[in-house]
């Protein structure tokens, strides 16, 4: 908890979380708890295995997105049975009731679990079964998205687009977009531009990581090519004038992760994170947790981060809080409830003594 005056304004936000890989909340303890469950046996040749306690402390010591991506890989080898999926996206979903969150769009990686021979139905049953309950008991709402892993070879990729259970998942609006993730430099977004072609032809919505660790190329590319409806991290669109300028009038969302852009290396404190530019400028942007196991906070502590390092103002908090439902992928009437709630919040708070 920060120890801002506003602290309990942004916790009461109805904050919308874009930006969440749920094989990244994955915490240490469940981890362990899932590979003594499912016998599974860890790297005996890294020490970080040697405990919960250990990994993470590793966890503090990422050297880049690829350091991350080895350890995230190996942790979510522990994921076999539903239960295990649904266990890890309703432990993510208590964290999002507890830090205010009101709806919140997922990612997966259907890829990681496929190659080692757990179903696509497996993945999705699980997670289905915890979004179904977090909407019952704790009012989030949410939508998955799909994700292709970028440093894997592009037909692999459009197989698995193509594979039917994950077709059927499209057409029944269980996975209402995709997103493309992973290692980021030397996979530029072009390479993926049949899938996205064909994904915009079934009517799904379109997100992509750019800019992350990246150039903001990546973003044109994403933008020209890929055709998406939002950029996930987006930090390098500030190396780009033009293109930001671009960025402002498409109304293109941004959502941006500031604890893992400190933790990945992308920027040295969050004072770093373009927030201020982006805000001057009239990006539109979102603030989530990416990996909140991996970096050390879920979606207020990334909040809080920002308020430490920016001290927004209650109207620019609602500036923020209104730009992450208008760009959300749900349905206009759960939009409206939440806008509502925002107004209401925002006037109580300035009424307060
Ligand atoms: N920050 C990140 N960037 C790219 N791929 C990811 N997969 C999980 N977290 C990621
Ligand atoms: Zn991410």
């Amino acid at each position: 908890m920060c120890k801002s005056p506003l602290h309990a304004f942004l916790r009461a936000l109805p904050k919308c979380e874009h930006h969440i890989h749920l094989e990244g909340a994955l915490t240490p303890a469940i981890l362990f708890t899932l590979a003594s469950r499912n016998n599974i046996t860890l790297p005996q040749d890294d020490a970080a295995f040697a405990s919960p306690e250990a990994l993470l402390a590793r966890y503090g010591r990422f050297t880049s997105l690829d350091d991350f991506l080895h350890y995230y890989y190996i942790g979510m080898s522990v994921l076999i049975s539903p239960n295990d999926f649904e266990l890890l996206a309703w432990d993510y979903f208590q964290h999002a009731a507890a830090d205010g969150v009101a709806h919140a769009e997922v990612f997966f990686d259907p890829q990681a679990h496929m190659e080692r021979g757990v179903s696509y139905a497996t993945v999705l049953k699980g997670f289905s079964t915890a979004r179904e309950r977090a909407q019952k008991e704790l009012g989030i709402s949410s939508e998955l998205i799909c994700c292709f892993l970028r440093h894997l070879p592009v037909p692999d990729c459009l197989a698995t687009f193509e594979d039917p259970d994950v077709q059927e998942s499209f057409m029944d609006g269980s996975v209402r977009g995709i997103g493309l993730d992973s290692s980021e430099k030397s996979f530029p977004p072009e390479l993926f531009e049949e899938i996205y072609w064909r994904a915009s032809k079934l009517g799904l919505r379109r997100t992509a990581h750019a800019g992350e660790e990246g150039p903001a190329t990546y973003i044109t590319g994403a933008l020209d090519t890929l055709n998406v409806e939002r950029i996930d991290h987006g930090i390098r669109l500030a190396d780009d004038k033009e293109l930001m300028q671009r960025v402002v009038e498409s109304g293109t969302m941004l959502s941006v992760c500031p604890l893992s852009n400190v933790l990945l290396r992308c920027v040295k404190a969050v004072a770093e994170v373009p927030i201020r530019k982006f805000l001057d400028a009239g990006v539109k942007f979102s603030i989530n947790s990416d990996d909140p196991a991996y970096f050390g906070g879920y979606i207020l502590d990334n909040y809080c981060a920002v308020h430490e390092a920016f001290d927004l103002s209650v109207k620019e908090w609602a500036s923020v809080c209104r730009a992450g439902i208008e760009g959300s992928w749900c349905r206009q009437d759960r939009k409206d409830k939440m806008l509502g709630d925002l107004d209401t919040l925002v006037i109580d708070w300035e009424k307060r003594p």
